[in-house]
């Protein structure tokens, strides 16, 4: 007896596109408004995965500035407006990922995003990335009005495909996803090439990959191919 189709859900950002380069480029405009100085790739990498908001907020906070709450907001509106125009200028899907996809749909597995992004902003991503179409929902962090580490859009990803959560697994890069995955009760896969402070390996996920070659592996592994 064959077990039924997994329904995976990616995390966007540090898992299936090298986003960093674009949202760094954002985050600099935001901060020369304020006529403050770029913060190098490498620590914004550390800061990313919370969304947006927590970026201009993170980024501030490195920069040794505390502004009031209005001109916070402002900053994040400069933020938005840049990388609307500029999210795909360097952003590329990492290497093996339309691969595995590709694998994975064949297998007959639902596939979902679930990012902390705006949804617009994830849509419009995947769309300048010519992937939007392999996904049956992208669920941002604004989609069911709360983000991840809640349970919430992970299950509501699940559900907007059609899968059962008892067949299910997440794959991210951060400590947000591992989170958002043992709240809605399922696996977490953890790629190792993406954003986040605490090293890959000890963010507790069920399973940690290097490349997207070792993910059909790992959902074997996990009983779900
Ligand atoms: O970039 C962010 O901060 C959030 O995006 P992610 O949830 O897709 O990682
Ligand atoms: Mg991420």
């Amino acid at each position: 007896m064959t077990s039924p189709a997994p329904t995976v859900v990616f995390d966007l950002d540090g898992t299936l596109v090298e986003s960093a380069p674009d949202l760094v480029g954002a985050l600099t405009a935001a901060l020369a408004a304020e006529n403050l100085p770029p913060i190098p790739e490498s620590e914004v990498r550390a800061m990313l995965g919370a969304g947006a908001r927590a970026l201009v907020e993170r980024g501030l906070k490195a920069a040794g500035v505390t502004l009031p709450e209005p001109r916070v907001l402002e900053l994040y509106r400069v933020f938005l407006d840049h990388y609307d125009a500029h999210m795909a200028d360097r952003s590329h899907l990492f290497p093996g990922a339309e691969g595995a996809l590709d694998r994975l749909a064949g297998r007959g597995a639902r596939l979902a995003v679930c990012t902390n992004k705006l949804e617009r902003f994830a849509v419009k991503l995947l769309g300048e990335l010519g992937a939007a179409e392999r996904f049956g929902a992208i669920v941002g962090g604004d989609t069911f009005g709360v983000a991840k580490p809640d349970a919430a859009p992970v299950l509501g990803a699940i559900r907007a495909v059609g899968g059962d959560p008892a067949r299910a697994v997440m794959i991210g890069d951060s400590m947000t996803d591992v989170a958002a995955a043992r709240a809605a009760g399922i696996p977490c896969v953890v790629m190792s090439f993406g954003y986040t402070p605490v090293p890959a390996r000890e963010l507790g996920g069920d399973v940690t990959i290097d490349r997207f070659d070792e993910l059909d592996a790992a959902l074997a592994g996990l009983g779900l191919l």
